[in-house]
């Protein structure tokens, strides 16, 4: 249960009347989750209808750099993206103070996450991937993804001492190649914007078989939409088991991306190397919280040798 704080019934009631938003039925801290504590809240609203929220108070991220992710949250919802929308209080502000942490109130998106998904499902989330990112592009705030490359390169040199030889040398050289590209035109030539950059299967909600929302834009920051469809591609479309690429659900996801959004020429030259690129980071953070955990007891670390195949994976079939 990913709760780090506790919250009483009586702190979050208080916050739910700061904000106008009615009486508060039921606290129920909130599963899965290893960034912050969540919590679920049922609140009967003063027209006397029943809502759903999900409170959050955000264990890692200050209060500088969070604007950043609930405007843009805020902003999609604006443009009719089906992502959680925070809740302002009488002055506008959505970024909240509880227990002397950064909070915020969203709305919980209905639905459960598929695990297994299948071609259908990653159909419709191409398809609201680059809904988002056309959406995006006039959103005014700018932040830089605050996991890409210059954080590669400040992490690796604190995980290559627990690696074995072979692990060391793909980290290395594939860290060499990333470094390589960002220095290239053709790079510098791929269309950006704020993305979300962490939008794997627990970050989307299905009912039945229909696309709800998508939620966590705790990792979002302004990056080529490339590398944000990189992500997507490497968590809904590898086989978990064997980590390889599914053929069938990749084609889904990048038909219907392409429908909206077509790739440009470079684009699709460069899909390769941030398919590379993707698996890298999420194979150096998963090192980074498995090797340097920040606190033991808060985090439970995913396992990074997942990772490490579809980068192999992806370094195979390039
Ligand atoms: N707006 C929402 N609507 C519905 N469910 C939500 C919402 N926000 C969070 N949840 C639920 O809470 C769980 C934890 O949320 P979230 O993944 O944001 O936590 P986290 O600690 O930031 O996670 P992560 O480990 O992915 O970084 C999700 O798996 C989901 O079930
Ligand atoms: N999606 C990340 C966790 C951070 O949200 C991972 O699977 O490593």
């Amino acid at each position: 249960m990913a709760v780090y704080t506790e919250v009483t019934p009586a702190q979050a009631a208080a916050l739910l009347q700061q904000l106008g938003l009615g009486e508060l039925l039921e606290l129920r801290g909130c599963p899965g989750g290893i960034e912050n504590t969540n919590y679920f809240a049922s609140v009967q609203a003063p027209d006397g209808a029943r809502h759903e929220y999900v409170l959050t108070l955000f264990e890692r991220l200050g209060f500088e750099q969070l604007p950043f992710y609930l405007c843009l949250m805020q902003h999609l919802a604006a443009k009719g993206i089906p992502v959680p929308n925070p809740a302002p209080d009488a002055s506008g502000q959505i970024l909240h103070r509880l227990l002397g942490k950064p909070a915020a109130l969203v709305n919980k998106l209905p639905g459960q996450s598929v695990l297994a998904p299948h071609p259908a499902h990653c159909a419709q989330l191409g398809t609201l991937l680059a809904r988002m990112h056309l959406a995006a592009l006039d959103y005014p705030r700018q932040q830089p993804n605050l996991r890409g490359l210059a954080w590669w390169n400040q992490t690796a040199p604190e995980v290559l001492p627990h690696l074995s030889p072979a692990q060391a040398a793909l980290l290395r050289s594939e860290l060499a190649l990333q470094n390589e590209l960002a220095q290239q035109p053709r790079y510098h030539s791929l269309p950006r914007g704020p993305v979300h950059a962490d939008l794997f299967r627990d970050n989307a909600l299905f009912e039945g078989d229909r696309l709800t929302g998508v939620f966590d834009f705790y990792f979002a920051g302004c990056d080529t939409w490339l590398f944000d469809l990189s992500v997507a591609l490497n968590d809904w479309c590898i086989d978990l088991a064997s980590g390889q690429p599914d053929a069938s659900r990749s084609h889904a996801l990048l038909t219907a991306y392409q429908n909206l959004r077509p790739l440009s020429a470079a684009e699709h030259e460069l899909l390769p190397l941030l398919l590379r690129a993707a698996a890298l980071r999420f194979w150096l953070s998963r090192l980074w919280d498995w090797y340097l955990p920040r606190d033991a007891a808060m985090l439970v670390p995913h396992d990074p040798t997942h990772f490490e195949r579809v980068l192999c994976a992806r370094v195979a079939h390039a």
